[in-house]
């Protein structure tokens, strides 16, 4: 049985004290969090994260992480004298750059979270989309080259993990029907992983307050209208395109609310889950 977890519950704790002796509530809840590379910060900042991830497990709730580490693609991506560019917040990958996403996010990304978790306490296991046949892709777009759109999500593996108490984090990438890797946005990836799993909640953990108005004053309740119309004119651009698409395919999907939300700042999942602090945009179906 999944909880249900209501905004009105939420506005009704006003610290994390204060929400505790209800935690039982969001027992065996789904909770994705996409956690972008922007967000990711220092050793003392990804500490954080880790025993939020843990503290959720603790309370029952089944946590999944799948990450981003687009400034980590860059760096190496410029090492390597490999030239890259992004068309709305995706990036342009050929072979040579899939080769390096790859490299970058299964390897140092996927393992510095996996190891942080496990130092506070949880059981982290890393994997991509490419493991159990998790993400099968069909390219995005031919101009994108090898960026996959998720066309089939097998969640088994997930669902094991979460039986053995087990915190999955997943690296966005995929296969396709000829066993060739697909580069797949870290917010796709986790809108299409949340869809399967009928998530309770996704959070898109980035490194900005949420989404800002022309104004630039964070937007705390959107709906796909306002998403479409902020799109069209241009206030939502960049790497928040790839966001406001995952969180309204994701509600559309079933999942019960997409939140885009500073992952900066300390405890930024609990306070998002549990208390009116919650900040940040939320998008509801
Ligand atoms: N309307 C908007 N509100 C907030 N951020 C926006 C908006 N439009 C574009 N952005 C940009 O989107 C960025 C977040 O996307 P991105 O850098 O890809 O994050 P991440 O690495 O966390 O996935 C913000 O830092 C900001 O520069
Ligand atoms: C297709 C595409 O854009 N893939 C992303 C995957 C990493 C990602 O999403 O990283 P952030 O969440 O840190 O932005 C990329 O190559 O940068």
């Amino acid at each position: 049985m999944k909880t249900q977890m209501t905004r009105d519950y939420l506005a009704t704790a006003r610290t994390l004290s204060e929400a505790l002796p209800y935690l039982q509530r969001f027992n065996d809840a789904v909770v994705v969090v996409k956690f972008g590379g922007n967000a990711m910060g220092d050793d003392a900042e990804m500490a954080s994260f880790a025993r939020d991830m843990v503290l959720l497990r603790q309370v029952g709730v089944n946590p999944v992480v799948v990450h981003g580490g687009g400034p980590m693609i860059n760096e190496m991506l410029a090492k390597l004298g490999i030239e890259s560019s992004f068309k709305n917040g995706k990036r342009v990958t050929d072979a040579a750059t899939v080769e390096v996403v790859e490299m970058v996010l299964s390897g140092r990304v996927n393992k510095r979270i996996v190891q942080a978790i496990n130092a506070e306490g949880g059981k982290a296991v890393g994997l991509s989309g490419k493991d159990a046949n998790l993400i099968t892709c069909v390219p995005a777009d031919p101009e994108l080259g090898f960026v996959g759109e998720p066309s089939k999500i097998d969640p088994s593996v997930i669902n094991n993990l979460f039986e053995d108490d087990m915190i999955p984090v997943i690296a966005p990438l995929g296969q396709g029907k000829n066993g060739e890797t697909y580069n797949i946005n870290g917010d796709t990836a986790a809108g299409a992983i949340a869809a399967a799993l009928k998530a309770d909640r996704l959070l898109l953990l980035t490194n900005v307050s949420g989404v800002k108005n022309a104004n630039g004053d964070v937007v705390t309740e959107l709906t796909t209208a306002d998403i479409d119309a902020m799109t069209a004119d241009g206030t939502i651009g960049g790497g928040m395109i790839p966001k406001t698409e995952t969180a309204v395919a994701a509600v559309r999907a079933g999942v019960r609310a997409c939140t885009i939300v500073d992952g900066r700042v300390a405890n930024a999942v609990l306070l998002e889950l549990f208390t009116e602090h919650g900040a940040g945009s939320m998008i509801r179906a």
